[in-house]
């Protein structure tokens, strides 16, 4: 599979492979190391989506539309427009084509910019309408991050926050009373309306997250039993990531002819001292 390697005049390195336009390793430098979380099992073949990284859904997330799951960007080819002469920049592109009329009748143009500095890495997904009427879409730059140990780690602030628990009726929404989510199990969460800047705490090293253009944050890990499920994700791996996503869930993004939406995930390594 094809794929593209930026290394920056500063160290930091991503690659990213140009099915789905999947970013599936961001080291910062060489002592803050990976940040991103892969499974070892993860089928690197065509049409089927990694796991971990930062899958690209669009045009719907999960299973919020009538499509198919997370949406068929993460599953086909993009295009590399561009990649600056310092590699701190790779521009990904992917328009509307047979494959893509058939799974969804609407014309369109994404482009995913990867941005790297020195301790951040910044992803803009922007949305074209190039068709001759409106459509909505939902999705998320789903991103596994890799922790020391998922029950260890936190994600602040999320108090007064309405979320819902997938598996639950939808209309089953609860309000966050603690400022800081730890998991000791499976979570598989939507946060509606979240905050725009986000802690996740792994102890010597944090990361702040932040976001603006998606509404929403899901997060997610299989757990034990969950993971035995995904046959493309070791028993035990889960151990090692956390999802946190920026998002848009339950409201779709109603775009008008002609129309261009941006979201921006931006992702900085903070190391406590
Ligand atoms: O196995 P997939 O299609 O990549 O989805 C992984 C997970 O993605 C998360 O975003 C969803 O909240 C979970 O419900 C889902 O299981």
């Amino acid at each position: 599979m094809q794929k593209t390697e930026l290394v920056t005049p500063f160290g930091a390195k991503a690659t990213i492979y140009h099915q789905g336009a999947h970013v599936t390793s961001w080291v910062p430098s060489e002592a803050l190391g990976e940040q991103m979380f892969v499974a070892k099992q993860s089928e690197f073949s065509t049409g089927k989506a990694i796991r971990g990284g930062v899958p690209v859904c669009f045009p719907q997330f999960a299973a919020f539309g009538s499509g198919v799951k997370h949406g068929f960007a993460r599953n086909i080819d993009w295009q590399v427009k561009s990649i600056s002469d310092d590699q701190t920049e790779a521009v990904f592109s992917l328009a509307n084509n047979e494959k893509t009329h058939e799974l969804w009748p609407h014309k369109f143009e994404l482009l995913l910019t990867v941005t790297l500095e020195p301790t951040k890495l910044v992803m803009a997904l922007t949305v074209n309408n190039t068709d001759d009427k409106a459509f909505e879409f939902s999705g998320a730059l789903h991103t596994y991050f890799a922790v020391s140990r998922y029950t260890d780690v936190q994600v602040s602030d999320l108090s007064g926050i309405t979320y819902w628990d997938n598996g639950t009726e939808l209309s089953d929404k609860k309000r966050a009373e603690q400022s800081v989510l730890s998991l000791d199990g499976a979570l598989d969460r939507v946060y509606f309306d979240a905050p725009d800047a986000l802690v996740l705490d792994d102890g010597a090293l944090s990361k702040k997250i932040t976001k603006r253009g998606f509404t929403d944050v899901v997060v997610w890990n299989p757990g034990p039993e969950g993971a035995k499920g995904l046959k493309d994700m070791g028993d035990n791996e889960y151990h090692g990531m956390l999802c946190v996503e920026a998002a848009i869930v339950d409201k779709p993004v109603q775009l008008a002819k002609g129309a261009t939406w941006s979201g921006i995930q931006a992702i900085e390594v903070l190391v406590k001292n």
